[in-house]
């Protein structure tokens, strides 16, 4: 690439550090080491991607352009902060009254070793400010205990706050299951070249079948603001704890190994060969439940109903809170003129609109304290709130002129 165009030697001068940065419509910059990475689309700010350029002040050159994908479906509004020197935050408006706020993330580790980003390394991480304050929760327990049962009554009460991950099984559809509602039935040399090609975030055999959670089937939860419940087994349970999607781990038992038998046996999905192959894989099942240390929370489910209170209580979802969660979510609208910086482990992102102003609530802050090292997408499950710019010890941060 030749000469820098004229508007990326403004922003260069004008935003040296890469902390900070103010938004102007359609590009942003932040700078890492000696690369300075130039975030937005063409000049036209109907743009369907958004594209990185890249500044290596060492060598005076550009590296080619990186098109960071189509989600974003304008660059109006961005802005950018540089995280942990390796990763780029852009905080973008979304395009549509619903859809308030678009967070991607740059890594730039890649860049360093390889003078390119790939495509996984950038993610899109929320549509709306809520949802991410929420973790995902893994539902473990052995098969009839009432996972799908207690799932479903959450989904029903609270549809505009969770949303089911879809996992992928070659096992066969039960008569009243439906191809991407339930499950994801797959071929099996199908699943296992998507295994191969990284395409799941976990995946283990279960009574002689293959079952795995793909990343996108998290995503597609994830990416519409609602929190993701994951039904999958003792052994998935244990590899998404050792990666890095943080959840809440709960755990199902039954009252009784006689209830469980009782419950696989009424609900009559499975042949007599595939029950047996269930209760004992449930005893397995239990001690591990017990005692792996993977679980946050183990529940009993005896009596439904009890079971299902407790269930939301450890959720934060009982008395006051859950007539709150059941209503529709407030996403936090940002304007296209904002500014972003980072202020020990807070990401800021200055609003300053008259409606916020008005409910005191004109800065929206990310706490970013909780990252540590891992896969690309690890900034998933920050913490994002409004707050009055005069709170929490917040004072002195600049107000947009
Ligand atoms: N590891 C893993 N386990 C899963 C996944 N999806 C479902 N399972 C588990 O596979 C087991 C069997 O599920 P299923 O065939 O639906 O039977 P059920 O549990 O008797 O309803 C259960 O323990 C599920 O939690 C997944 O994506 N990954
Ligand atoms: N607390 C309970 N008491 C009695 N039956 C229950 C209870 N919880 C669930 N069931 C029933 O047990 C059967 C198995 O439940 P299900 O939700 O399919 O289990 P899982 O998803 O863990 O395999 C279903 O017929 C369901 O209606």
């Amino acid at each position: 690439m030749g000469e820098a165009p004229a508007f990326v030697v403004d922003n260069l001068l004008q935003n040296q550090d890469g902390f900070g940065s103010k938004s102007k419509g359609c590009k942003t910059t932040a700078t890492i080491g000696d690369k300075t990475y130039v975030i937005g689309g063409g000049n036209d700010e109907s743009t369907l991607s958004v594209e990185v350029q890249i500044f290596d002040k060492t060598t005076g050159k550009w590296v080619t352009p990186i098109v960071l994908g189509t989600k974003p479906n304008t660059c109006k509004g961005l802005s950018a902060v540089s995280l942990n020197d390796d990763r780029i935050l852009i905080v973008k408006k979304g395009s549509t009254p619903d859809d308030c706020i678009w967070f991607l993330e740059v890594d730039t580790r890649f860049v360093r070793e390889q003078e390119k980003i790939q495509g996984t390394d950038v993610v899109a991480w929320s549509k709306g400010a809520r949802g991410y304050a929420e973790k995902p929760v893994v539902i473990s327990g052995p098969s009839g205990v009432g996972k799908g049962t207690l799932i479903s009554m959450l989904m029903k009460e609270f549809p505009s706050m969770f949303g089911f991950s879809v996992s992928h099984t070659t096992r066969a559809p039960r008569c009243m299951e439906k191809d991407g509602v339930h499950y994801h039935f797959t071929e099996r040399s199908i699943m296992e070249k998507e295994i191969k090609d990284g395409k799941f975030l976990e995946y283990a055999s279960v009574h002689g079948n293959l079952y795995g959670t793909s990343i996108e089937a998290v995503e597609v939860v994830t990416d519409v603001g609602k929190r993701c419940i994951l039904d999958i087994d003792v052994q998935g349970a244990r590899s998404v704890k050792a990666s890095s999607l943080e959840a809440i781990f709960i755990f199902i038992c039954p009252p009784s190994m006689v209830e469980l038998e009782k419950r696989l046996r009424s609900r009559g999905t499975e042949t007599e060969e595939q029950i047996l192959k269930r209760l004992r894989n449930a005893k397995t099942e239990m001690e591990q439940g017990h005692s792996s240390g993977i679980f946050d929370h183990i529940l009993y489910n005896d009596n439904l109903d009890e079971c299902y209170e407790s269930l939301k209580k450890l959720l934060g979802l009982d008395g006051a809170a859950a007539a709150t969660q059941r209503s529709a979510p407030q996403g936090i609208d940002l304007p296209t003129d904002h500014s972003v910086s980072k202020m020990d482990n807070k990401i800021i992102i200055n609003c300053g609109t008259p409606e916020l102003k008005k409910a005191s609530k004109n800065l929206i802050v990310l706490d970013v304290s909780s990252l540590k090292g891992g896969a690309p997408g690890r900034t998933r499950g920050l913490d994002v709130y409004a707050i009055d710019s005069f709170s929490d010890g917040l004072n002195g941060i600049n107000q947009p002129s």
